[in-house]
C-alpha cells in the first residue's frame, strides 16, 4: 500500500502510512489546550468522509486519533463560542450536525481508536465515546469527565447516552451530575476506558495493535444496565433528584434535573437519550445560570493568567503555628513546598504537625506520599529556615507591636528577593511595614479559615509596593493551587469587608426576635452556601467581634452576641454559639414557614451586595469582575447569579 499524502487543516493533520494505518491529530491553533469549536467539527466532517471513502477502497484500514498537545486530548467544546452566540435558535441544528458526524464515526467499517493523555473533557469525551476503543496514560496528569454541569449544561455531543452505554447508567449519571474528574485507573474501572497504558509514547503502538486486531470496546454488562429498566429507572431517579437537591436547587441549577429528567424518560435506550440531549439543551444553554456561570469560569481562569512569569518556589517559612499559620504551612507543603514552622516552643508546633498529618493522609492517597510530606513540614523553633526561605509568612497574634518586632528581626537574614509576607486580617500593612528598612518588600498574604477548603487568596497591596512583590505574590498564590485577588491594603480587604455587615445585619435581626433557622434558610433560598448566623459561629464570634470592632461596627454591650462571646459560647469552636453544635453540625429546630423565602434572602444579602459597589468604586478591587470572583471565592456567594456586581446589573440583588 502507498502512503496517501498528508492532510492538514487549521485543527487537524492525517496521513496514512505503509500499513495503510490512518493517524489523525488534533492540534487547535493558538491555544495550549485543544478545543471542539465549531470549525474544528466542520473541518473533521470532512476527514470523515474521507475516511469512509478511503475504506471503502480499502485504502485505510483504521484511524487512530491522538492529539499534538503536551496539555493533553481535548479539553472540550470552545465555550467562548458561547458567549458569541447571539442566538441560541440556530443551536439544534449545530448540535444535530454534530451528532450526525458522531453517529458517522461510530458508523465507519473500519477500527478508529482515542489515544488519550491529559484533559479528556466534555466534547472531548464524547468524540473519544465515538470512536471504537479508547486507550488512557496511566499517570497524575490524565483527567476524564463531564464538567458540564459545572457551566449550567449537560453533555451536548451524545456524550448523555454514550455514557450510559459504556459505564452503565449509575455511574454515568454520577460524573455527569458531579462534573467529576476522573484519573485514567477510575475511567477504566467504569469502562469509559478500554486499556491502560503508562506512557504517553505507548499511545501509537497499543492504538496501532488495537487496531490492527479490530478491538472493539465492549458495552456495560447487562448487571449495570439494569439499573435503567422497567420500573428501576424511576426509582433510581428518584434517588438521584434526592442527591441532587441536597446540593443545588432547580431554580439556581436547572441542568442537574433536566439530565435527571432525560435519563428518566430515555435512560435505557441510549439512542433515544442522546437524541432527547438537544431538546434539553438548547433551553439551558439560553438560561442565566449558565451565561453567569460561564463567567464565573473565565474569571477564574483570568485569575490564574497573574502573576510573576518565571517566579520559582521551593521554601516556605511560616512564623505562627496557630489556627491559620499551621494550616498555611500544611497546605503549601501538601503541594510540594519545603516548610519550616516556627513558633515560641515547639508545645505550639506539635499540635499544627498532627493536624498536617491529618490533611495529607486525607488528600494523599499513598503511605510514601504522606511521609514525604511529612518530611518537607518541619518544626522549626529557632527560626533557622528564615534565611533560606524563599517566602516567608507571618500569622503570629494579631497585634502590631509583636508583628512589627518580627519582621524588624527578619530583614537582615532575607535571600535577595524573597517574599515578605503577613496575614494580618486587619492591622494596616502601611502600619506594620514602616519599621523596615525596606518597606515596600511586606505584602500581605490573607489566606481564610479553613485554609485546606477556601481556595482565595488576597494578597494585599499596600502604598508602598509595587507591581513586582505583588506579581511575586500572585505567582506563589497560584503555585500553591490558590486564586490570587490583588487587593489595596484597606480594613477588611474586600471579603471581610462585605461579609460583616451582611452577618451583622442577620444577627440584629436576632437580636430583635426573629428566627435564626428563618434568615439561615432564607439566604441559602437565595443563594448562599450557609445562612448568615450560622457562618457566623462557623467563623467564631470572637473572631467574628473583633473584626466588626476593627471595621467600625458595633457590637453594643448587653446584646446577646456580646453575652455570647462574654461566656465562652464561641461558636461552631466551642460547640455553642448562635446554635448548639453537635459533631460539626449545627442543632437547627425547624424554621417557620414564609413562602417568599428567597426575597427575604435578598433582603439579607443587600448589605453585602452594597458593600461590595462601595469597595470597587473606591478602587480597592480594580474592577467590577475581579470584586464578582473574589467574594464568589470568599464567601460562596450564589455563583449562578455571576457575582454580587452581576446579580445587582440583572435586578437579581
Ligand atoms: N483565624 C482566622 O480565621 C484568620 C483568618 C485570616 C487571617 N487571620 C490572621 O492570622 C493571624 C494568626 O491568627 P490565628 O487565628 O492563627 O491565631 P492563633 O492565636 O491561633 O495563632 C497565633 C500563633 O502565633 C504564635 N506567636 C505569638 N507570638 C509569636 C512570636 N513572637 N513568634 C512566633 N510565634 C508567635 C502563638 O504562639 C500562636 O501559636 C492573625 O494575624 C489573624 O488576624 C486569622
Amino acid at each position: 500500500m502507498i502512503a496517501t499524502q498528508a492532510t492538514e487543516t487549521r485543527h487537524w493533520s492525517f496521513h496514512t502510512d505503509l500499513e495503510g494505518l490512518g493517524w489523525l491529530t488534533i492540534n487547535t491553533p493558538n491555544s495550549p489546550v485543544n478545543t471542539l469549536s465549531r470549525e474544528a467539527i466542520m473541518e473533521l466532517e470532512t476527514l470523515v468522509a474521507r475516511f469512509e471513502d478511503l475504506a471503502n477502497t480499502r485504502e485505510l484500514i483504521g484511524v487512530v486519533l491522538l492529539s499534538g498537545k503536551d496539555s493533553g486530548f481535548i479539553a472540550g467544546a470552545d465555550i467562548s463560542e458561547f458567549d458569541a452566540m447571539s442566538d441560541f435558535s440556530v443551536l439544534p441544528e449545530a448540535l444535530k450536525r454534530t451528532h450526525a458526524l458522531f453517529q458517522r464515526i461510530e458508523n465507519l467499517k473500519i477500527p478508529i481508536v482515542a489515544g488519550i493523555h491529559g484533559f479528556c473533557l466534555g466534547g472531548g469525551l464524547e468524540l473519544a465515546l465515538a470512536c471504537h476503543y479508547r486507550i488512557a496514560v496511566n499517570d497524575d496528569k490524565t483527567r476524564i469527565g463531564f464538567p458540564e454541569v459545572k457551566l449550567g449544561i449537560f453533555p451536548g455531543f451524545g456524550g448523555t447516552g454514550r455514557s450510559i452505554r459504556q459505564a452503565g447508567p449509575v455511574d454515568a449519571m454520577g460524573i455527569m451530575l458531579t462534573g467529576r474528574m476522573l484519573k485514567a485507573g477510575a475511567a477504566r474501572g467504569m469502562n469509559l476506558v478500554d486499556k491502560l497504558v503508562r506512557h504517553r509514547d505507548m499511545l501509537r503502538w497499543e492504538g496501532r495493535k488495537a487496531v490492527l486486531q479490530k478491538r472493539k470496546s465492549s458495552r456495560a454488562p447487562l448487571s449495570k444496565r439494569v439499573m435503567a429498566m422497567g420500573p428501576l429507572r424511576g426509582y433510581v431517579s428518584t434517588k438521584m433528584r434526592e442527591e441532587a437537591s441536597k446540593k443545588a436547587r432547580p431554580e439556581h441549577y436547572p441542568a442537574p434535573f433536566a439530565l435527571i429528567d432525560l435519563f428518566e424518560e430515555h435512560g435505557n435506550d441510549w439512542q433515544a437519550m442522546s437524541r432527547g440531549e438537544i431538546d434539553g439543551f438548547v433551553p439551558l444553554m439560553g438560561n442565566e445560570t449558565a451565561t453567569n456561570l460561564r463567567r464565573v469560569f473565565f474569571l477564574s481562569e483570568g485569575l490564574k493568567k497573574q502573576g510573576a512569569k518565571g517566579a520559582k518556589f521551593a521554601r516556605v517559612h511560616v512564623i505562627g503555628a496557630g489556627v491559620m499559620g499551621g494550616d498555611i504551612a500544611a497546605w503549601c507543603a501538601l503541594r510540594g513546598m519545603s516548610v519550616t514552622l516556627q513558633d515560641l516552643d515547639m508545645a505550639r508546633i506539635t499540635p499544627a504537625l498532627e493536624r498536617g498529618k491529618k490533611l495529607f493522609r486525607k488528600r494523599l492517597k499513598k503511605k510514601r506520599e504522606v511521609d514525604a510530606a511529612m518530611l518537607r513540614l518541619e518544626a522549626d523553633p529557632e527560626g533557622k529556615g528564615v534565611s533560606r526561605a524563599d517566602v516567608i509568612i507571618e500569622a503570629v497574634v494579631e497585634n502590631l507591636e509583636i508583628k512589627r518586632k518580627i519582621f524588624g528581626g527578619l530583614e537582615d537574614q532575607l535571600k535577595p528577593g524573597a517574599i515578605l509576607a503577613t496575614n494580618t486580617s486587619s492591622i494596616e500593612l502601611e502600619r506594620i511595614a514602616e519599621g523596615l528598612k525596606d518597606p515596600a518588600r511586606l505584602i500581605g498574604l490573607h489566606f481564610f479559615n479553613p485554609v485546606a477548603q477556601l481556595p482565595l487568596v488576597e494578597v494585599i497591596r499596600s502604598t508602598f509596593n509595587s507591581d513586582a512583590e505583588i506579581g511575586k505574590g500572585a505567582a506563589f498564590a497560584l503555585a500553591i493551587g490558590k486564586s490570587p485577588v490583588v487587593v489595596k491594603s484597606a480594613p477588611g480587604f474586600l471579603v471581610n469587608r462585605v461579609l460583616m455587615p451582611y452577618m451583622l445585619g442577620a444577627v440584629e435581626r436576632v437580636e430583635r426576635g426573629e428566627s435564626k433557622e428563618l434568615l439561615d434558610a432564607a439566604a441559602v433560598a437565595f443563594g448562599m452556601p450557609m445562612g448568615p448566623i450560622e457562618l457566623m459561629d462557623t467563623v467564631g464570634l470572637d473572631v467574628g467581634k473583633s473584626v466588626a470592632t476593627e471595621l467600625g461596627h458595633s457590637v453594643p454591650e448587653g446584646s446577646k452576641f456580646a453575652a455570647l462571646v462574654a461566656g465562652g459560647k464561641l461558636g461552631r469552636k466551642s460547640g455553642e454559639g448562635f446554635y448548639k453544635w453537635v459533631d460539626g453540625k449545627a442543632q437547627k429546630g425547624p424554621p417557620p414557614e414564609r413562602s417568599d423565602l428567597a426575597a427575604l434572602g435578598r433582603e439579607l444579602v443587600k448589605p453585602l451586595v452594597d458593600t461590595t459597589e462601595i469597595v470597587v468604586a473606591e478602587g480597592v478591587v480594580a474592577s467590577a469582575d475581579l470584586a464578582d470572583i473574589g467574594v464568589i471565592m470568599g464567601t460562596g456567594f450564589a455563583p449562578f447569579l455571576g457575582g454580587p456586581m452581576r446579580a445587582r446589573q440583572n435586578g437579581k440583588a
